[in-house]
């Protein structure tokens, strides 16, 4: 029998919240079993690019990347975002190892191909971009990875990559030799009817419901690339996808109390 791996994905808005990601790298530090975290941190990013009068450009929920930019994110998801991420975890009693793809070769990207739209450095996964081997043997050695959301492509160039992308690429390149439970994470409670109403949970979502509630507009921005690839993920074998509130991750051992669960009937 496989062993069990919690995939966790941290959203932006949590990371920009101190009290709430506390509460929450606790209730990680309590989970057990063997885990990943990945965070993402796009908004700090935003705020920090103006800081330093770089304009943020924004297409179907992915950033264009110049190479301003890129160092921007760079500094920002690999480094602060992430080196804190990881003492706290470490105060927390996890031997958490902070993480980029380039890290250990762990992912490997390619270059979105430039069509309507010119995304600059950004990366795109393929079915083998996940190394499982070197990431089970970190695994197995006890330690915790933290992925920011920064990939390369093998030939020196980090390439900026959607964080709900890089958790469900890690829950799937892994579900051959663990079984994955992908588990994002956000301020909301789940994805909801009414987006102003934290008590409008769906409970339940298949592909066609999926693609009612996106003509309806129900579901929108940057829950529609969440989506997509928590579905990519269920197609690709991995066993678990739930969408739910960062505070509520000690639920998740009574599934039903958590979020919204996504299935494939
Ligand atoms: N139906 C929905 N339910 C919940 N959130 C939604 C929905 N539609 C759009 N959203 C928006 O999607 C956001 C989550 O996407 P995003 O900001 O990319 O999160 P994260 O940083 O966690 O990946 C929510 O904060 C919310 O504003
Ligand atoms: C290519 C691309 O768009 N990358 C994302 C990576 C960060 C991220 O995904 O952060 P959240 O999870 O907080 O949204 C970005 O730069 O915004």
């Amino acid at each position: 029998m496989k062993k069990a791996l919690w995939v966790i994905k941290i959203g932006g808005n949590v990371i920009d919240n101190p009290n709430q990601l506390a509460l929450f790298l606790h209730d990680f530090a309590q989970l057990e079993g063997g885990k990943i975290l990945i965070h993402g941190g796009g908004k700090i990013a935003t705020q920090m690019a103006a800081q330093l009068g770089i304009e943020t450009q924004m297409v179907n929920g992915r950033r264009i990347t110049d190479g301003e930019m890129l160092n921007v994110v760079t500094m920002v998801y690999g480094g602060l975002v992430n080196k804190n991420i990881v003492a706290r975890l470490q105060a927390n009693g996890v031997n958490a190892i902070g993480m980029t793809g380039a890290d250990a070769n762990a992912i490997k990207a390619v270059k979105r191909p430039v069509k309507e739209v010119d995304f600059g450095f950004v990366g795109d996964l393929k079915e083998d971009s996940v190394n499982q081997e070197i990431l089970s043997k970190l695994i197995e050695s006890g330690l915790i990875p933290v992925f920011s959301a920064l990939t390369h492509n093998g030939h020196g160039q980090l390439l900026n990559t959607n964080a709900d992308t890089i958790a469900s690429a890690l829950a799937v390149g892994l579900s051959s030799i663990y079984e994955t439970k992908l588990i994002y994470c956000f301020e909301k409670n789940g994805v909801l009817k009414d987006v102003n109403n934290d008590n409008s949970v769906i409970q339940n979502i298949n592909p066609s419901f999926f693609e009612e509630l996106t003509k309806e507009g129900i579901i929108a921005d940057g829950m529609l690339p969440k989506l997509q690839n928590a579905f990519d993920a269920i197609s690709k074998g991995v066993k678990e996808v739930y969408i739910g509130n960062a505070a509520k991750l000690s639920d998740i051992h009574q599934g039903d109390n958590f979020g919204t669960c996504l299935s494939l009937n």
